[in-house]
């Protein structure tokens, strides 16, 4: 024998204010919804049909709160079917597809009220004829179902709401009329909290984008750029926001559906690289998830963000044509989505090319500049290694570019992918070493001498010790990373698993050279290391390796570890206290 489904109202209710409504704030949104629905179904009945929904709040201890329209209503049969029947709805059609034209399509919207009602008292009356009726039904799921044509005259319906004790504050003048605007302001039919009508007709960003955006941004934006999304109904303006936004910041647009705000938080709309972007927009048919608090995430969603996206995109593009200064300032303050974007889209990697300054040996310059002067753009992938080579290559006259921050690599191997290989290439510390001079070859030949002496402390730095001659003089000694060796320690852990042949192979590449994790190379022309090469005392020799490499790290920015701190500890209290002591 085939038996129905009962429902625990209680159970149901307690869902919907714990797991899908994130406040009982929300019952104003779909009472409103309700109204206005039921007006758009009057009017595909009656083209000139009054459409105007009135909410009186509480206005005193014991009241209640009621909201009226002049919708289609409901005769007595449809009280039944569709308000006490969970998930019925007069928003589908006969295959379940939500009708174009209604707010509401999941039939559990009115259940909201009980969220901060304990008893809803309905009376409507039909525009398709009948007399009225009065349904009333508590939260425990009893209702009550009453024909009483006095109840009211004209075609409609009124929604009482009594409320919990503890809920009265949901009904009060202030909060209501606070939700209703932010919910309803923009809905297509007349809305009045008592005597104020709180709809304003037009879309309020119509007339004055900017000025509606710094409303809604707390900031003045940039720039306002109208958005249009035929295929969904989408129209609004996506907010070009001044600077100071983290691109790691959630991306939040404020959203409404046929005019009814969705939230000011929603994700989604745009793709991740446009996170300087907030858009606020109005859709006919994004579909919205069941507690209408944000966007259902389908294949629709993602062709409007790509729309979206692409939009923004061209007006960048447009930018840059006609506004070579503001480019320059919208670069400034959003470099990190335009550069990811320019990762996969030539024109804005052309924008990026001319307009975005990177630092480089021959100061701040676009990769367009300095391209000009180098013929290639010969770049160092990390921020530190270019701080550190930078002086020594700008005194040999070599141009280097620093590509150590986000996307930059990727830029410049765009760059060569399009242009060809001579556009950029990757520059080695051994390339920039290689191209200093040698030392004389009695000055070598004491500071080896010298350095052999020291031999103790550059191991304790896992480091090599390299002379060289070369500008700036100032300078007395560069430490940089061994990449070689690096590789070798990989080749070398490789070997250690691999076949015997093969291990083989890789050992003769590890022979090869020094295996020390950095170089200290030092400068011969720096009259400090030409002083070196004199002293006696193995201690003092020592000492100024010591002091030498420390510098050389501090110059370099890298993290200092604790021994190096130690070493730093060390070697400027040995030499203070020589100093001090020549002087006692
Ligand atoms: N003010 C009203 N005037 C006329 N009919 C109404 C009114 N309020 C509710 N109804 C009827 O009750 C039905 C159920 O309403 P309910 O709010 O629970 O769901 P819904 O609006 O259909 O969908 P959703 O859950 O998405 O809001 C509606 O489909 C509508 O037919």
């Amino acid at each position: 024998m085939a038996h129905t489904f009962g429902v625990d109202l209680r159970g149901i209710i307690d869902l919907l204010s714990h797991h899908l409504y994130s406040s009982p704030r929300v019952y104003t949104r779909e009472l409103l919804q309700n109204a206005v629905d039921a007006i758009t179904a009057r009017r595909a009945l009656q083209p000139d049909a009054p459409g105007e929904v009135v909410i009186e709040p509480i206005e005193s201890a014991g009241g209640t709160l009621r909201i009226s329209d002049t919708g289609v209503g409901l005769t007595e049969h449809e009280v039944h079917d569709l308000l006490s029947t969970l998930g019925r709805t007069s928003k589908r059609d006969d295959l379940g597809f939500a009708r174009q034209g209604f707010l509401g399509q999941f039939g559990v919207g009115l259940l909201s009220a009980f969220l901060v009602a304990e008893r809803i008292r309905l009376t409507s009356r039909s525009a398709r004829g009948g007399p009225a009726v009065r349904w009333t039904a508590d939260a425990a799921g009893n209702y009550d179902v009453e024909v009483d044509d006095s109840a009211r005259a004209g075609v409609g319906t009124t929604i009482e709401l009594v409320p919990h004790r503890d809920s009265e504050h949901w009904l009060e003048k202030d909060v209501v009329r606070a939700l209703v605007a932010e919910y309803g302001e923009l809905l297509p039919v007349t809305v009045r909290v008592d005597d104020e009508v709180v709809t304003r007709g037009e879309l309020p960003w119509a007339r004055d984008a900017l000025a509606y955006g710094e409303r809604v941004l707390g900031v003045a934006p940039f720039d306002a750029i109208p958005v249009d999304v035929p295929a969904v109904g989408l129209r609004g303006v996506a907010y070009v926001l001044p600077g100071g936004v983290h691109p790691g910041a959630r991306q939040s647009h404020r959203v409404y559906l046929k005019r009814m705000l969705v939230g000011d938080a929603i994700e989604g709309l745009l793709p991740e690289w446009a996170y300087f972007i907030r858009c606020v927009v109005d859709s006919t048919s994004l579909r919205p998830t069941a507690s209408r608090e944000s966007l259902y995430q389908d294949e629709t969603l993602l062709a409007v963000r790509d729309e979206l996206g692409r939009q923004v995109r061209d007006w960048l593009v447009r930018l840059d044509a006609t506004d070579p200064g503001r480019t320059r300032a919208l670069l400034d303050a959003h470099h990190l989505g335009i550069k990811s974007l320019a990762r996969v889209d030539d024109e804005m990697l052309r924008l990026v090319e001319r307009w975005l300054p990177f630092e480089t040996t021959d100061g701040p310059q676009s990769l367009r500049q300095f391209r000009r002067r180098h013929g290639t753009i010969g770049y160092v992938p990390d921020v530190d290694e270019f701080r550190q080579l930078a002086p020594v290559a700008h005194a040999q006259g070599m141009g280097l570019l620093d590509a150590g921050y986000a996307y930059d690599v990727e830029i410049l191997e765009r760059l060569v992918a399009l242009d060809g290989p001579t556009a950029a290439r990757r520059v080695a510390p051994t390339e920039v070493l290689a191209a200093l001079g040698d030392p004389e070859p009695e000055l070598e030949r004491d500071l080896r001498a010298r350095l052999d002496q020291a031999r103790e402390v550059l191991e304790r730095h896992d480091c090599e010790a390299v002379l060289r001659d070369f500008d700036p003089g100032s300078l007395p000694a560069l430490l940089v990373t061994n990449v070689e060796a690096e590789r070798r320690r990989d080749a070398q852990q490789a070997g250690e698993q691999a076949d015997p042949l093969w291990a083989e192979l890789l050992g003769s590449l590890v022979e090869s050279s020094s295996d020390a994790a950095q170089r200290l190379v030092l400068n011969c022309r720096n009259p400090l290391v030409r002083r070196m090469a004199q002293l006696t005392d193995p201690a003092l020799v020592e000492l100024t390796t010591e002091s030498l490499y420390v510098h050389a790290l501090l110059q370099s920015r890298r993290p200092m570890r604790p021994k190096d701190t130690a070493a730093l500890n060390r070697s400027f209290l040995e030499l203070l206290d020589r100093a001090v002591g020549e002087d006692a």
